[in-house]
């Protein structure tokens, strides 16, 4: 069996790993021939707990290639996955010209039968777009035929999630394509779930949708939590117990970012209105979430008023633990309004700090722990959970600091904790301890 992969960003690249894994012959092609020449090398562009092992491992057994020939990617395969990106657009919708240019150069240069399987995040219809492409610019006399195969997996722990899914989503509106796509993910022994294209397709956008409102609804109940003198985590807690709303993803924190929470609630949005729907619900999930992202930044500039000449730490740049994205982080956001207020900021990330280096330069200093960010700095906002910042003992602030003044986006510490020291602690929908050394 001869797979493809095309696109080799968080999803298209462990998928490829993982198929091989299983056993299958897979070609990962990408149009970056940089990032091309570095995988062959064994070396993975992108930082995911347990990937680059099991790439070297795969490519000295044979079974895994690289490429950035659409020749060698798409001649004489039998299933090619799209996982290339669907950014958003102006407008919200989803870019879709990344996925219709794989779909023209599949055409091209597919010299058998194929089953072209969409793993992008795309809107309900994409599929039949694509096929039609392929029938439009099929230059082989070729045939063929499409599945939508969304992806579930998260940044940070994708490589589990691939062996370890909750489900597997197959979308075909033909049985025998739904039995082949079936077969072929039949090593990993997962639930599958066989549905139309379109229903596939929506099933993407639904769960996402779905957890980005957990989020937001848990903030909303964080902000109230703090106006009534309540403690979200065990509000969370106690509503998590309930088997009927389940205690995954409510976690109050400083709001969702990341590659596609905020753009598929938006492209989902979109897709809707296109239709005449309006979503208010919808609507209301990605503005809490808005207003989420700079809570933390509110806090302080209240607390504080003007941060100009402040020396300010920023702990954690990636948009959640375990991955080098930044894609949306909150900590962008906070770092900009902080530079446009004049304040002296220094950041540390134990893995994401190169790629905000790309883009703010020498704006920033960077610190190689984060004890050497907190070094003399007057506040501190906690933006990533990473374990090496979650355990920084409270005493490291209060010896470290000019001023311990703490401003915790991902709640850390335990209020019980905070309260037995001399430190200024302002946290999500829980109690603010404020005292002075
Ligand atoms: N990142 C994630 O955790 C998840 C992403 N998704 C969806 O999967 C899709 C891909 O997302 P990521 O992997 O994050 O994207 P990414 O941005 O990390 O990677 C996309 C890759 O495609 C390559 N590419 C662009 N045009 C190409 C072409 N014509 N031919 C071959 N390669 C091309 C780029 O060079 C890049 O390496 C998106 O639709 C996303 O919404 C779905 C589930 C999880
Ligand atoms: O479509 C996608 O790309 C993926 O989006 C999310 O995965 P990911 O964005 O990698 O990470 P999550 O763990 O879902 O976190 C997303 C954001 O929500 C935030 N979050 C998550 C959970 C929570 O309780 N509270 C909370 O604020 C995180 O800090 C992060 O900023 C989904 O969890 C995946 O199932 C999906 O495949």
């Amino acid at each position: 069996m001869n797979i493809s992969i095309a696109g080799t960003g968080y999803v298209g690249l462990v998928t490829g790993v993982c198929l091989s894994e299983i056993g299958y012959h897979v070609t990962c092609y990408d149009i970056d021939e940089g990032k091309v020449q570095h995988m062959r090398d064994g070396i993975s562009p992108i930082y995911e707990p347990g990937l680059e092992e099991l790439m070297k491992k795969n490519i000295v057994e044979g079974r895994l290639h690289f490429t950035s020939s659409a020749n060698e990617a798409y001649e004489k395969k039998d299933f090619i996955f799209i996982a290339v990106g669907t950014p958003e657009k102006e407008d919200g919708s989803a870019n879709l010209q990344y996925v219709e240019a794989v779909a023209e150069a599949i055409a091209t240069h597919a010299t058998q039968d194929t089953i072209v399987i969409t793993k992008s995040t795309v809107p309900v219809g994409t599929n039949e777009h694509v096929k039609s492409i392929l029938l439009e610019k099929n230059k082989n006399g070729v045939q063929f035929q499409v599945a939508s195969n969304p992806e579930f997996l998260r940044e940070g722990s994708a490589v589990y999630d691939t062996f370890n899914g909750d489900r597997i989503v197959i979308g075909a509106d033909e049985e025998e394509v739904a039995l082949k796509v079936e077969a072929l993910y039949k090593p990993f022994n997962l639930p599958i779930v066989k549905t139309s294209i379109r229903s596939a397709e929506m099933i993407k956008y639904a769960a996402n949708a779905f957890l980005a409102t957990k989020i937001s609804f848990i903030n909303e109940m964080a902000n109230i939590c703090e106006r009534v003198g309540a403690n979200i985590d065990d509000v969370s807690s106690g509503i998590g117990m309930d088997k009927r709303i389940g205690k995954e993803f409510l976690r109050a924190g400083i709001g969702y970012g990341g590659s596609c929470f905020p753009k598929d609630t938006k492209a989902l949005l979109q897709l809707a209105s296109e239709k005449d729907y309006t979503s208010p619900m919808l609507q209301s999930v990605i503005e809490v979430n808005d207003k989420q992202r700079v809570v933390l930044y509110s806090k302080a500039v209240e607390k504080v008023g003007s941060l100009t000449g402040k020396k300010v730490a920023v702990l954690g740049l990636a948009f959640k633990p375990n991955t080098d994205d930044i894609r949306e982080g909150a900590s962008l956001l906070l770092i900009r309004e902080l530079l446009k207020d004049g304040a002296h900021v220094t950041v540390y990330d134990p893995i994401a700090m190169p790629h905000v280096e790309k883009e703010f330069g020498d704006q920033l200093v960077y610190a190689g722990s984060s004890i050497e960010a907190i070094t003399d700095a007057n506040l501190a906002f906690i933006v990533t959970e990473w374990s090496d910042i979650k355990s920084l003992p409270l005493t490291a602030y209060i010896e470290y600091m000019r001023e311990p003044m703490i401003f915790d986006g991902r709640n850390c510490y335990s209020i019980e904790e905070a309260k037995k020291y001399p430190i200024t602690y302002l946290s999500i929908g829980r109690e603010p301890i404020e005292k002075s050394r």
